[in-house]
């Protein structure tokens, strides 16, 4: 994409309202605009890199078995009076009227709407075990929208719900998801601990958060030191036992700050670590509380109906772009993980307008490939383009001078580690391929 035709609104100064360094570095690198409190605009950085989030998440919800659907983002009052929490979800729910003065509701979360479509389709245990997912807006019309889109009032969500026959089933599912989790946030470039935590109004007898550090997480955690440099599983057969796996990541201590045993202080010693982090998924399973209100049965071996178990998944797609910058940024701006970045490669023209600068750009622009490529050609001078993209953190910048053209050389960086090195073009492009 060339920079001179790409809408890309950067803002030289930090807006006074953003308090945290994801909201101030979305707003200035272009990435958002906000529409209302908690309710923003993606313009196109911003939504190239949650798409990218969102294909990685969808890649590892199918891998482990869950299959995709879509379901609406405006729901029936009627199912949420079903189960008995219409009244209980509070004020965070947008409740809306339509033409004929039926009610209806922004879903906050779909648990409802999905028992309902399980119930109206499934009759037999053997179409157990399923998992469906969907990446669909929430609205949760919070208190106190802040940090941007961290904890916003319109955002994304991908939600899994799964059913189950019984019980140690249902716990299987739960640790496919568990374990998908781990592998999801791994990829994102992130480091997430999974730690017990209360089931609030999704409800429930078992969950675990999925926090990612960061000094400005709005939750406080506490864990061992050794949950941080644990290996990702890889090469993870989904429809084996995964026990081992969940009891190897929960045997190590690990708890929210409204679960934490203090007594652990003593015995851990330097080995437990406190720190800040940022919810980035949360995992529940609550047997029948959907199931049995609504009715969703199914026809069990011996012919008797069986009230199914169930559990759901939710992973905070929109809430990750500015996890991830919480997580991976300078004083200069962001720095993309590779497998998130909108663009692979920053090329930036030194000398718009000299022939064999634009020439030599042209070829590496064409070369490298316009969509894994944000081309500045604009009529800037060198600092701005410097400064402009080392705030939208691409991984990788070509930076090419008629000085450098004229010895063949463009100087290669590295935004992560800053690492700055005079290589040929060819040698370029193999590194960047
Ligand atoms: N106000 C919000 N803004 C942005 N992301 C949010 C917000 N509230 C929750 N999330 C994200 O959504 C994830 C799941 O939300 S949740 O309430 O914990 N769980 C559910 O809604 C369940 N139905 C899971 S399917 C959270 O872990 C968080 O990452």
């Amino acid at each position: 994409m060339r920079l001179s035709r790409y809408f890309l609104p950067t803002l030289k100064e930090t807006p006074a309202e953003a308090q945290i360094v994801s909201h101030r570095l979305m707003l200035r690198a272009g990435l958002i605009r906000q529409h209302a409190a908690g309710i923003y605009t993606w313009l196109p950085l911003g939504f190239a890199v949650m798409k990218r989030i969102e294909q990685i998440v969808r890649e590892e919800q199918n891998r482990a078995g869950a299959q995709e659907v879509l379901m609406p983002t405006i729901q029936s009052a009627d199912l949420w009076r079903e189960s008995g929490r219409y009244e209980a979800y509070g004020k965070e729910m947008l409740r809306i009227k339509d033409r004929h003065e039926r009610d209806l509701l922004y879903g906050p979360t779909n648990e409802e709407v999905i028992t309902d479509v399980f119930r109206s389709c499934i009759r037999s245990y053997k179409d157990l075990p399923l998992n469906l997912y969907h990446i669909q807006w929430k609205f949760r019309d919070e208190v106190r929208p802040r940090f941007g889109v961290m904890r916003g009032r319109e955002f994304l969500m991908k939600d899994a719900y799964s059913f189950d026959l019984d019980t140690a089933a249902a716990r299987h599912s739960y640790n496919q998801m568990f374990v998908a989790y781990l592998r999801t946030f791994a990829r994102l470039g992130l480091k997430a601990i999974p730690l017990r935590a209360d089931t609030g109004p999704i409800g429930g007898d078992m969950s675990h958060e999925f926090i990612v550090l960061a000094e400005t997480g709005e939750s406080e955690v506490h864990c061992h030191r050794a949950l941080l440099e644990k290996p990702i599983p890889e090469g993870v057969d989904y429809d084996t036992d995964l026990q081992p796996i969940v009891d190897d990541w929960t045997g190590l201590y690990a708890a929210a700050d409204e679960m934490h045993d203090t007594a652990k202080e003593s015995e851990l010693g330097d080995a437990l670590v406190t720190a800040r982090g940022i919810e980035v998924g949360h995992i529940f399973h609550f047997g029948t509380k959907y199931s049995a209100p609504m009715g969703a049965t199914v026809t069990g071996p011996d012919g008797e109906a069986v009230t199914v178990a169930m559990g759901s998944y939710g992973i905070g797609v929109s809430r990750l772009v500015g996890a991830i910058i919480e997580a991976s940024h300078d004083d200069t701006g962001i720095i993309w993980p590779e497998s998130v970045a909108p663009y692979h490669v920053g090329l930036l023209n030194l000398k718009t307008g000299d022939a064999a600068t634009d020439a030599a750009c042209a070829s590496l622009y064409e070369t490298l490939g316009p969509d894994r490529v944000l081309y500045d050609d604009r009529e800037e001078r060198a600092g701005a383009k410097f400064a402009d993209m080392d705030l939208i953190g691409l991984p990788w910048q070509v930076i090419v001078g008629p000085k450098g053209v004229a010895k063949g050389v463009v100087e290669l960086k590295n935004r992560a580690t800053g690492a700055r090195e005079e290589v040929s073009t060819e040698s370029a492009l193999a590194r960047l391929a």
